[in-house]
């Protein structure tokens, strides 16, 4: 018979897909030798392996059979009363569980994205996001940002600028604390002027917020789901779309993350998800939800502390090995920090001389959703072990000085 052409068969979706950079580069540093600042994998070594497994015995004790049977699409009750708990004014019934907030994005993209629809992304913002998002062929519209995240005045300008041409916007896409890949934090005031712009206009927002709980340096900020709540008092008024995961305060092999939205989105969800897999293994949901008491309060201070030591020995590094010219984020918390080398260089094409010297970085650029960030890379401090991160970044600041 004839060779198939399957690449004729694919869907237009399908099409539209592209392979993750920060998953093909972890392919790549499975090497053990290599240092590796690139994919943002919490840290190994603080992983609460004996809580996990007296979790799983609980569990299992605790519900038989049903531990690992089939389960509702909408989550695990008790862990969505938790999640529900944390909140003023949110209840169970707002919250869905999903397969890691990856599941969500996706999700989110199928039940919100007409091809065409008008996406405003930060630039640059979490390549996962834009993947997700992509196969539903959204137009994206660059937020303007600076140090200090999303520039709500700019952003001001550009939804009027759409509105006259009868353009608004469908949906914002946002990660206001320790943004990925930048590290950066909006402040309370743009997150305030955030909420009522986007309400204003009729604009959705997608708020991402997996890292929120790992500060380490600062006060804790409101989200901009709490606020909206506080202005509409009501879950089925808000027009932010909160997304959480405990996969950087517990452990991101569970694949437990949530979403906190209006009822017609939260309805929309779990038939989507009905779709996609039925429902969230229900053992690690309730592994999750025997941690979430006790372990998990104890896991972030633990994991807070252990990251706020590793982006100081990091700066501390850039400030010391790294080329004049360069500038980087000093974050305030999560996982990573952002790179910025003298126009003109490309971090793409360094990466092999940075694996030659056994160091691995994110390059920048595919976290422009409309290109950009040739001289731009993201470095992730998590994973790496304190002594790492000092031999790490001198060896990336040899390469830098060899390329300049
Ligand atoms: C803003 C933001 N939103 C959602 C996610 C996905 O996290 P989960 O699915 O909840 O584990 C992430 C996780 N991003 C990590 C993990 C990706 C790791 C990997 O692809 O192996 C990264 O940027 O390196 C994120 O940063």
């Amino acid at each position: 018979p004839a060779a198939l052409d399957f690449a004729a068969l694919l869907s237009d979706r399908a099409r539209r897909m592209k392979a993750s950079t920060i998953r093909e580069l972890l392919k790549l540093t499975q090497q053990p030798d290599i240092i590796n600042f690139g994919g943002g994998l919490p840290a190994p070594e603080l992983f609460p392996l004996g809580d996990i497994q007296r979790a799983a015995n609980a569990a299992l004790e605790r519900y038989g059979p049903a531990a690992v049977q089939y389960g509702t699409t909408e989550g695990h009750l008790p862990l969505r009363e938790w999640i529900a708990a944390q909140t003023p004014g949110l209840t169970p019934a707002h919250v869905q569980i999903t397969t890691g907030s990856q599941q969500a994005l996706d999700l989110l993209g199928k039940v919100l994205i007409n091809e065409g629809d008008l996406v405003l992304v930060e630039a640059p913002t979490y390549l996962g996001a834009l993947q997700s998002f992509q196969p539903y062929g959204p137009q994206y519209l660059e937020m303007p940002t600076d140090e200090y995240g999303i520039d709500v005045d700019a952003l001001e300008e550009l939804l009027k600028a759409q509105r006259r041409k009868g353009q608004v916007p469908k949906l914002l896409y946002a990660i206001p604390n320790f943004q990925n890949p930048t590290g950066r934090t909006l402040s309370l005031e743009r997150r305030r002027r955030l909420v009522e712009l986007s309400g204003e206009y009729g604009v959705l927002v997608i708020e991402d917020d997996p890292y929120g709980k790992l500060r380490f340096v600062g006060e804790e900020l409101p989200s901009l789901y709490s606020l909206s709540l506080e202005r509409c008092g009501d879950p089925d008024r808000s027009h932010i779309i909160y997304c959480s995961s405990f996969s950087k305060t517990l452990v991101p092999g569970l694949r437990d993350a949530w979403v906190q939205a209006a009822a017609p989105i939260t309805d929309k969800l779990v038939q989507a998800k009905q779709g996609a897999d039925l429902h969230t293994p229900t053992l690690t949901q309730m592994i999750v939800a025997e941690l979430v008491q006790d372990v998990l309060p104890r896991q972030i201070e633990r994991v807070r502390v252990a990251y706020g030591e590793r982006a100081a020995l990091m700066l501390a590094g850039l400030r010391e090995h790294f080329p004049q010219g360069v500038q980087f984020t000093e974050p305030e918390g999560g996982m990573f920090l952002w790179v910025t080398l003298p126009e003109g260089m490309d971090t793409v094409a360094l990466l092999p001389r940075a694996v030659e010297n056994r160091v691995a970085y994110v390059p920048g650029s595919p976290f422009y959703a409309q290109g950009g960030g040739a001289n731009t890379m993201r470095l992730s401090y998590s994973n790496a072990a304190p002594a790492q991160i000092e031999a790490g970044i001198a060896a990336l600041g040899a390469t830098l000085r060899s390329a300049l």
